[in-house]
């Protein structure tokens, strides 16, 4: 066990989907994998191994915000050999280029955190970045799947709630979307020298005010789940 998950060593496979939401983790792994096994109910942050098409994968929740992100992201690093991690999480579109229900596949991760600080010291500005052969797969692996997404710059905010954000700016930037853990995930990834990638699928529109049903997420969702255990199983090689 590490401090944050119930697992014994060798039950948490090399690659992983992480949702901030556990009980995204606990669907995903009862619906799309064979023979789930839940490893942690630690503090209720559910993690599932399992197979999809017989390669072992598991499903593990993150919780929301760099600072929960890290703590999963670094255990399953340093406690249990974790090689590769794809966030499958829900965003806020920004970008007027994004819609409601999209696909995105974060090429970068801009944030406002303190983690970036904390890491490098002032007056450098690191840019946390996705693998390149998970993004390329991902976006090939869609294609093929008929599956239409964007690729570009998504905001990991510090707050959820922030009325002093500029949020303009960063649209006129370019940035797509808005979530709370991609830059955090993707700067762990380079320390560890681990793979990872960030799927999104567009929940609501901060610029439209649009938002899904709990039904429609339900729906929109799958598709992401989809993506990322077809992109995980073609990239897992042991
Ligand atoms: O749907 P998840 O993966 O939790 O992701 C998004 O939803 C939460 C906020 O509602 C934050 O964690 C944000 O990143
Ligand atoms: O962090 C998030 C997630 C979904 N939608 C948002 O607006 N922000």
């Amino acid at each position: 066990m590490s401090t944050h998950i119930g697992a014994k060593a060798g039950e948490i496979a090399s690659t992983i989907l992480m949702p901030g939401d556990p009980l995204r983790a606990k669907y995903i792994a009862e619906t799309y994998l064979e023979n789930p096994v839940c490893y942690s109910q630690v503090r209720n942050m559910l993690g599932y191994t399992g197979t999809y098409k017989g390669k072992k994968i598991s499903v593990q929740g993150s919780g929301m915000g760099i600072p929960s992100l890290a703590i999963y992201t670094t255990e399953l690093i340093k406690e249990y050999g974790v090689k590769t991690i794809y966030r499958v999480g829900s965003c806020g579109g920004m970008s007027p280029d994004v819609k409601i229900r999209d696909v995105i596949l974060g090429e970068a991760g801009t944030t406002d955190s303190s983690i970036i600080a904390n890491t490098f010291g002032a007056g450098m500005y690191y840019s946390p970045i996705a693998d390149f052969g998970l993004l390329d797969s991902a976006y090939h692996t869609a294609q093929e799947m008929g599956i239409n997404t964007k690729v570009g710059n998504i905001f990991a905010a510090d707050r959820f709630y922030n009325d002093e954000l500029d949020l303009q700016k960063l649209i006129d930037y370019g940035v797509l979307a808005t979530e709370m853990e991609t830059a955090g995930l993707y700067l762990l990834a380079a320390k560890h020298h681990i793979k990872a990638l960030t799927i999104l699928t567009v929940s609501d529109h901060l610029l439209t005010g649009e938002a899904l049903s709990a039904k429609e997420r339900e729906t929109s969702f799958d598709e992401m789940a989809k993506l990322s255990l077809e992109t995980a199983y073609r990239n897992i090689n042991d």
